[in-house]
C-alpha cells in the first residue's frame, strides 16, 4: 500500500517514474523510497530477515544543491569477507520474506552477478559483492525491493540514466566511469544512458553497479516522464554534494493518465534502426560466414542473407544488416571492403525489443545461461544459450542434443519455481 492518496478509478495504473539525471546507487534508491512514503520499518524488517549480521538502517533529511532530500545510511560490519552470490542466494532462500520481495531481490542479485561475472571472466556464483561487502549489498537490494513491493506500483518507468564520467577509485585500483559492471547491466537491459557532465567536466561515478541492477530489474520501460497525475515525489540523496546539480534521484508516484499518450508496458520503447542492404551475385560463397561475423563485430545488431534471383536470371544473395544509425559507417566499411558490393541502399525500421534477462541454470555438469524474454511482465520465451550448451557438451564429451534437452528441462523447472 502506498502513501499516495487513493482515487476511485477502478482501472487506474499506478506508476512510478524515476528521474536518474544524477544517476542512482543502492543508498540513493533506499532514500528515494523513504522520501516517497515507504516507512523505514518496512525496509528494515525485510533486510533483517535476510542479513546474517546486524545492519543499522537510518535516514536523515539533507539538502543537495538547495533541494531537500532523504539520505539513507547502512551501517554494519560484515565479519565474513568472502560472501559470494551463491552464499547470498542461500540467505535469500532461507529468509522469512514476502515472496515478491524474494523474487525481485533474487533477480537483482542475479543480474549483478551475471554482469560482474562477464567483466571478471568468472562464474556468477563465484562473484562477491564489491569492496563494500555483501552486507551492504543485501541492505540495498533487499531494502529497495521491499520498498517497491510496498508501493505496489503497476509500472516503474526510468529516465535515461546519467552514469558519470572520468574515473573512480575501487579496491583493485582506478576504474573508468561508467564502471564495467554498470555498462554490462545497462547493455543487457537495453537501458539508455549518458555521461551527465556539466560544462564538459568529468563528474565521477553517478550510477553504481547496485544502482544499475536495481533500476534494470524494476524498470518496465525507459523514457521521459509519462503523462501521469502525480501524487507524491521523493528525493534520495547521494553522499556527495556535486557542483551544478542536486545529487539525488527522484521518484514521482501517481496514476498513468491513460486519456493521453501512454508508453508501452512491454519493455524498452521502440527504437529506430536502419536496414542496410545490397544484392550480391559474384562473391565466393565460402566468404559469407566471415562477412556476417565481421558485420556483427562492427556493431551490427543483426546480419543475414536471403537467396534471390537477380536481374539477368542470376542466383544471388541480398545481404541485410540491421544497425543503429551511428554505426552505419562501420557497417558500410565492412560491406565494401569484405564483399564485392559496389553500392548499398538503406531504410529506417522500427525495432521493439522485448525485455530480456539472463539467469544461470546449474546443470549437474556445469552452468548454462538462460535467456528470458518478457512481454507486458509475462515470460513469453526462455531459451538456454546455445553456445553454453555446446561448450558444456564439448567439456563433458556428451552429445549436444542431450545437454540441450537437459537444459530445456531445467529451464522449465526453474520457471515453474520462480
Ligand atoms: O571491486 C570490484 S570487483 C568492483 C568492480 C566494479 C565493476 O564495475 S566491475 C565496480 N566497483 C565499484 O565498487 C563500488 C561499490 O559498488 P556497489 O554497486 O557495490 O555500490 C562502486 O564505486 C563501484 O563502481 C568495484
Ligand atoms: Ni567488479
Amino acid at each position: 500500500m502506498s502513501n499516495a492518496p487513493h482515487t476511485d478509478h477502478p482501472t487506474a495504473t499506478k506508476v512510478g517514474w524515476l528521474d536518474c539525471a544524477s544517476g542512482a546507487s543502492g543508498d540513493m534508491l533506499l532514500g528515494v523510497l523513504v522520501g516517497a512514503g515507504v516507512p523505514l520499518d518496512v525496509i528494515a524488517h525485510a533486510v533483517d530477515a535476510v542479513a546474517p549480521e546486524r545492519i543499522r538502517l537510518s535516514v536523515e533529511e539533507v539538502v543537495r544543491n538547495g533541494l531537500g532530500a532523504t539520505l539513507a545510511r547502512v551501517e554494519g560490519t560484515d565479519s565474513t569477507h568472502h560472501r559470494t552470490w551463491a552464499d547470498v542466494r542461500k540467505l535469500l532462500d532461507a529468509a522469512d520474506l514476502d515472496e515478491a520481495v524474494r523474487r525481485s531481490a533474487h533477480a537483482t542479485f542475479e543480474r549483478l552477478a551475471q554482469a560482474e561475472a562477464k567483466v571478471h571472466r568468472t562464474t556468477p556464483d563465484a562473484i562477491h559483492f564489491h569492496e563494500v561487502g555483501a552486507l551492504d549489498a543485501i541492505a540495498d537490494i533487499v531494502g529497495v525491493c521491499a520498498g517497491f513491493v510496498h508501493l505496489g506500483l503497476d509500472e516503474v518507468l526510468v529516465s535515461p540514466i546519467a552514469v558519470g564520467s572520468g574515473f573512480v577509485r575501487a579496491a583493485h585500483g582506478r576504474l573508468p566511469v561508467p564502471v564495467p559492471a554498470v555498462v554490462e547491466l545497462l547493455a543487457a537491459a537495453g537501458a539508455p544512458s549518458y555521461a551527465g557532465e556539466i560544462d564538459g567536466t568529468p563528474v565521477g561515478e553517478l550510477c553504481t553497479p547496485t544502482g544499475a541492477a536495481l533500476l534494470t530489474t524494476h524498470a518496465s520501460g525507459y523514457g521521459p516522464q509519462p503523462p501521469m497525475r502525480v501524487t507524491t515525489q521523493g528525493f534520495g540523496a547521494g553522499t556527495r554534494e556535486t557542483p551544478g546539480r542536486a545529487n539525488a534521484v527522484r521518484l514521482l508516484v501517481g496514476e498513468l493518465a491513460t486519456d493521453v499518450h501512454r508508453p508501452s508496458p512491454a519493455g524498452p520503447p521502440t527504437s529506430t534502426q536502419l536496414v542496410v542492404e545490397s544484392n550480391v551475385d559474384d562473391l565466393d560463397p565460402r566468404i559469407w560466414p566471415a562477412v556476417l561475423q565481421r558485420l556483427l563485430d562492427a556493431g551490427a545488431a543483426d546480419a543475414w542473407l536471403t537467396p534471390i534471383l537477380m536481374k539477368k536470371g542470376r542466383p544471388a544473395h541480398t545481404l541485410s544488416v540491421l544497425v543503429e544509425p551511428d554505426r552505419q559507417d562501420d557497417v558500410c566499411r565492412v560491406i565494401f571492403t569484405e564483399t564485392s558490393a559496389i553500392g548499398v541502399r538503406s531504410h529506417e525500421v522500427t525495432k521493439q525489443p522485448l525485455e530480456r534477462e539472463f539467469r544461470t541454470l546449474e546443470l549437474p555438469d556445469g552452468p548454462v545461461r538462460l535467456k528470458i524474454a518478457s512481454y507486458a511482465g509475462q515470460v513469453v520465451n526462455a531459451q538456454p544459450e546455445y553456445d553454453d550448451v555446446v561448450a558444456l557438451a564439448e567439456h563433458t564429451g556428451r552429445p549436444v542434443k542431450t545437454v540441450l534437452a537437459q537444459a530445456l528441462a531445467a529451464a522449465q523447472e526453474h520457471l515453474s519455481e520462480s
